[in-house]
């Protein structure tokens, strides 16, 4: 398949170097610098001890997509809107793969003949313009928001595999849960993800958050769920949430993806989501003064 990749950042180069054992890339890029440094040196990826490069293409995402057999749209949740424009005239076959659920009403209406969602599982850090690290082995899990069980990306990649999940709204509905619980808290606490189920207020505090969330989401099987969200904290133990790394930097959050959905849903069934507001708030306010010291 002739496969694009909008977004030079970790996923975007993660996604690139791991399909092109199989797939024809390009890479479509923010910065025009960034297409010249891909398309002179390849993508490195870094897995442990093990350093691999492979070529490819790469444009800046300005010069206009290619026709795609399918289009990976890895930029953050917030930069959709940026590239939104150039996706009405595609046709091909698309997957999203952003944190959060808000791009589900942003991109029903995209006249590509597929829209796939994608929830990452993997860990990837970017290093510099063309490497990445592949710092956490997952899966990535996607499913269809017209045909369910269609897999395009079928093939058997070693440490890159693919998982199809029947229902959309369900998978993304549980990173949704994990990521409004654990980003949030973790965020403003400044703790690895453990310390939510290790420490007893922080893990009160966890659960006033989940059965809040719980309630606006009117999830079906709680008690599944909360066993779910602490299991990714025991798991992920000694993981920084990307959140907490985002505000670390002075960089935006995905918080209008995450609880901004979940505020978005309660004003919709009109439920109490207090803990939600106010957390929301404190996340913004840390993105502004983050900013504000830059
Ligand atoms: N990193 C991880 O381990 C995981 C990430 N995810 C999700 O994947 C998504 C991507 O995350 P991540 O890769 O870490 O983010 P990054 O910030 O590393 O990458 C985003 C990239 O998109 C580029 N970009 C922004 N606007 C445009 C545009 N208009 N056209 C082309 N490129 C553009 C940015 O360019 P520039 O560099 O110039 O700003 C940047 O290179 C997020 O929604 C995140 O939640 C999910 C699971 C794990
Ligand atoms: C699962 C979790 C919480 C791992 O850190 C994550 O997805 C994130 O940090 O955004």
């Amino acid at each position: 398949m002739n496969i694009g990749i909008v977004g030079g950042g970790a996923i975007g180069l993660l996604f690139a170097f791991y399909l092109s054992e199989r797939h024809s890339i390009t890479v479509y890029t923010n910065r025009s610098e960034q297409a010249e440094v891909i398309k002179d040196k390849g993508v490195r990826m870094i897995r442990g001890e093990t350093t691999l490069l492979r070529k490819m293409k790469a444009k800046p995402a300005t010069d206009g997509i290619s026709d795609e057999d399918l289009l990976i749209i890895t930029v953050k949740q917030y930069h959709l809107p940026s590239i939104l424009p150039a996706l009405y005239h595609f046709k091909g076959n698309l997957l999203f793969v952003q944190n959060g659920m808000s791009h589900i009403d942003q991109v029903k209406l995209l006249p590509a003949k597929e829209i796939i969602f994608g929830v990452v599982e993997h860990g990837a850090l970017i290093h510099n313009q063309n490497t990445v690290e592949h710092s956490g082995i997952g899966v990535t899990k996607l499913a269809s928001l017209k045909n369910p069980g269609r897999d395009l990306l079928a093939d058997d990649i070693p440490f890159f595999s693919f998982q199809i999940e029947p229902d959309y709204y369900n998978m993304l509905l549980k990173k949704l849960v994990v990521n409004a619980v654990i980003n949030p808290l973790t965020a403003l606490l400044r703790v690895e993800n453990g310390y939510l189920v290790k420490h007893d207020q922080f893990y009160n505090a966890f659960l006033l958050l989940f059965n809040e969330i719980a309630e606006v989401l009117e999830l079906s099987d709680r008690e599944g769920m909360q066993r779910h969200v602490e299991d990714i904290c025991r798991t992920t133990s000694k993981n920084r949430s990307s959140m907490l790394k985002d505000i670390e930097k002075g960089r935006q959050t995905e918080i209008d993806a995450i609880l901004g959905f979940v505020l978005s849903q309660a004003k919709e069934k009109s439920k109490n989501a207090k803990i939600a507001a106010m957390l929301y708030m404190l996340i913004k306010g840390k993105e502004q003064q983050g900013e504000e010291s830059l």
